[in-house]
């Protein structure tokens, strides 16, 4: 790979606050045309470290490349070419939806159809409606459309999704698919593991100011590669059995009952299993080994 083929490439990335390390030391790669996740608590560094790659704040330490460039010297046109979705939404109660983005069409060399963008959020029975009469989840979809708007080769979404209904969310998601099949980069921060595993090419887990792992939705924490727990019902009640070769289990079973298995089961560790034994809590899929019942 070359350097054109990252739209995001990030080593040492230092951001303190007056009494918080928030970023401590963090390397990142965003490949263009990926979606990437950026996972982790409350107060793990992912708004800082976003708003660093957005120009926003300066970093204390680091090389920083978005777009090739460093954020710190980002002029308008670079600028142009990001679309940013951040947590706090901007305030101009008094205008309609469609003036608000048509308004906003305004500031970018090429801009979408802000009809079509109205649309796609899912806001066109809105159109007419002053930004200060939406709901909430209304109004986050309302800062979607600002976001891409502009056409952004580079899109950031912090949480994005918070205060949808779970329609609007998948809306969303094929928004952002759409996106991405148009060749968008995107830079998703979420704490919805579903969201991420949904739409991410990679994640990276983030906990405390240092980047924990980075990984597919499906190998992070060697997920893909873990212990299965197979389980079914018999006469005796719930059975559960964790093995590396669950095919193997089921067609064991599969004999024993002669056919159907009732309430058969193949699992292996969710994303969110993976995500919270990375950063440190407790109650996991690492938990040993443990037979329920015997076959
Ligand atoms: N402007 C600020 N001044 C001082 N400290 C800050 C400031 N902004 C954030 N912090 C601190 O930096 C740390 C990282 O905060 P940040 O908002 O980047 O986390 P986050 O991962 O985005 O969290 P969340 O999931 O809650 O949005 C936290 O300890 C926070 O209290």
């Amino acid at each position: 790979m070359n350097e054109n083929d990252y739209a995001v490439r990030v080593r040492g990335l230092v951001k303190r606050y007056p009494d918080k390390v928030a970023v401590d030391g963090v390397d990142l790669d965003i490949h263009r045309g990926e979606v990437f996740a950026l996972l982790g608590p409350n107060g793990a560094g992912k708004t800082t470290a976003t708003e660093v790659l957005e120009g926003y704040r300066r970093a204390d330490e680091g090389e920083i490349s978005v777009l090739g460039v460093d954020p710190a010297h980002g002029d308008r046109r670079w600028r142009s070419r990001l679309g940013i979705v951040a947590q706090s939404s901007r305030d101009e109660a008094e205008l309609s939806v469609a003036e608000l983005v048509h308004h906003f069409a305004g500031y970018y060399p090429n801009p979408r159809d802000p009809d079509e963008v109205i649309a796609s959020v899912g806001l066109q029975d809105k159109r007419k409606t002053r930004t200060r009469k939406l709901s909430g989840g209304q109004r986050r979809r309302l800062d979607v459309a600002l976001g891409v708007i502009g056409n952004p080769e580079l899109l950031f979404l912090d949480e994005p999704t918070t205060g949808f209904d779970p329609e609007a969310r998948r809306q969303f998601w094929t928004l952002i698919e759409n996106l991405r099949t148009a060749g968008t980069t995107i830079l998703l921060t979420t704490h919805y593991l579903d969201e991420a595993e949904h739409l991410a090419d990679r994640v990276g887990v983030i906990a405390d100011g240092r980047m924990v792992e980075v990984g597919t939705p499906e190998t992070l924490g060697g997920r893909g590669a873990r212990t299965a727990r197979v389980s079914w019902l018999d006469a005796d009640g719930a059975h559960e059995v964790r093995t590396d070769e669950p095919t193997a289990e089921v067609a064991r079973l599969m004999q024993r009952f002669g056919g159907e298995v009732p309430e058969l089961q193949v699992r292996r560790p969710s994303l969110e299993d993976v995500y919270l034994e990375l950063i440190g809590s407790v109650g996991t899929a690492a938990e040993p080994a443990v037979e329920v019942g015997a076959a």
